[in-house]
């Protein structure tokens, strides 16, 4: 596990080899290791730039992700393929991405469960998904079935936007009885998106995400939901947010995700009405760079170093310093936010922003587990004499997801090709040096 934090040398170390209170464990023990567990509908994205036109010709809904009938997925991927118009061909998929994300940066395991093709082509969209997934995601517990997997068609206008058109092979036969319960309950965090419950017919996804979702919290194990598209929320907001006030610990959304479910299109007052159903809050919003919200106790709350920040609650990231807690571990919860603008005010020139909230959600994940990997191996830090969940502050996070992002809009693919430097290009050497 490589530690999430300033992004200096120093908080990289491999911690087995440094860390002195981790050298009194016995080395006949080993260190105790941390993973996260993610599900998803197992998709490739099939990339292509396309025009109003061709969305009509379609019937596709711009903006939208889509689930398409057979004979308009051959039509589309026949029209894609005559006229050379794919551009690039990815392993995809909101949850998929995050797990290799989250274990490239946290150079650690996660765990991948859907379904996958039980018979493999070279060069098949299967074989394909697996390749371009991280060797650290273990795919070990993926249900077999006997067909494809999943496409989404990624078909970007000259505006950037981005619809989906999604033909689901069998992405969604994953069964409750493949779900491993012990898997979920040792996991530093179920993670699940909006997409899931999207089935239809004799799809098991939805059954089996609930099931996951139960284990999770019979053992005290986050869920972390990811919205994934304001066009599904927007159908029924008010079970949206019951769910998540029932069985959801951790929101990850984007400002029109969390405007179709709180009502707020501010992102600040989005997260900080979510905050009533959740603990944690992520909220991503474009080129305006992302907003956390959570709690602390009052006890260990954390004042800020910067300057205080105008907006919809007045100075509201005093307490930006604090490291995030569950509401019920707290005596008297105090509510705590961070804003931070996009890493270098953004890149000059953006070639994809696919997967950059997926991106930012792998960076706090990283965080989480991170805090869960130290308290495991040294329970007797000073770090844990409060039950945070996170191990750095939210101010911290927050830095640190906006980095992340940053990678995946520099880059093609939704998912990263490599961790993140040691060392930033853009710092003086004095800094390094401190
Ligand atoms: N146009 C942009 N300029 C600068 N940064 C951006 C831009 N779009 C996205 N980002 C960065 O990526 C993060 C996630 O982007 P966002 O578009 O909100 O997520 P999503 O992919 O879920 O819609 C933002 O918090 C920000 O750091
Ligand atoms: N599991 C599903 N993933 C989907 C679906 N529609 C789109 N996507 C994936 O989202 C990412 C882009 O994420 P974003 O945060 O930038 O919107 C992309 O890689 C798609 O594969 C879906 O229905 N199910």
């Amino acid at each position: 596990m490589k530690f999430p934090g300033r992004r200096r040398h120093k908080h990289y170390f491999p911690v087995e080899d440094k860390d002195p209170l981790l050298d009194q464990i016995s080395s006949e023990d080993g260190l105790k290791r941390s993973y996260i567990c993610g599900i998803d509908q197992i998709v490739v994205d099939i990339e292509a730039k396309v025009d109003q036109a061709f969305l009509d010709e379609f019937g596709l809904k711009r903006g939208m992700s889509q689930v398409i009938e057979s004979e308009v997925t051959n039509a589309l991927y026949d029209r894609l393929k005559r006229e050379n118009m794919i551009d690039y061909e990815f392993a995809g998929g909101t949850i998929g991405n995050t797990m290799h994300n989250y274990s490239v940066l946290a150079d650690d395991r996660s765990v991948l469960l859907g379904v996958m093709s039980e018979n493999i082509k070279i060069g098949s969209y299967a074989y394909k998904f697996l390749c371009n997934t991280s060797s650290r995601v273990d795919l070990d517990y993926l249900q077999p079935v006997d067909g494809p997997i999943g496409r989404c068609f990624t078909l970007i206008d000259d505006t950037g936007e981005r619809t989906f058109a999604i033909s689901p092979g069998l992405m969604n036969h994953l069964k409750p009885e493949s779900i491993p319960e012990q898997l979920i309950a040792n996991a530093s965090a179920l993670v699940i998106s909006a997409y899931l419950m999207r089935t239809s017919g004799d799809e098991t996804m939805t059954e089996a995400t609930i099931q996951a979702v139960k284990y999770a919290n019979e053992a005290n194990v986050p869920v972390v939901l990811s919205l994934g598209t304001k066009f599904l929320i927007e159908q029924d907001p008010k079970w949206w947010a019951e769910f998540v006030e029932k069985h959801v610990d951790i929101l990850a959304m984007n400002e029109e995700e969390g405007e179709a479910i709180t009502g707020f299109s501010d992102p600040l007052l989005a997260a900080d009405k979510a905050l009533d159903w959740v603990d944690l809050v992520i909220c991503t919003a474009g080129p305006k760079g992302l907003v956390m919200a959570g709690y602390v106790d009052d006890k260990f709350k954390r004042e800020t170093e910067y300057p205080l920040l105008p907006g919809a609650i007045a100075e509201f990231n005093q307490y930006e310093f604090s490291r995030s807690m569950r509401k019920d571990a707290c005596v008297n919860p105090i509510k705590v936010y961070a804003h931070t603008a996009p890493y270098m005010g953004g890149p000059d020139s953006i070639k994809n922003t696919n997967g950059a909230g997926d991106c930012a959600l792998a960076a706090v994940l990283h965080d989480l587990s991170a805090n869960e990997y130290h308290k495991m191996n040294v329970p007797n830090s000073a770090k844990h004499e409060h039950t945070a969940i996170t191990y750095s502050s939210l101010a911290q996070i927050s830095k640190y997801a906006n980095r992340a992002s940053y990678e995946v809009l520099v880059q093609h693919s939704p998912r990263l090709s490599r961790g993140l430097p040691e060392r930033e290009d853009s710092l003086e050497q004095a800094y390094w040096e401190q």
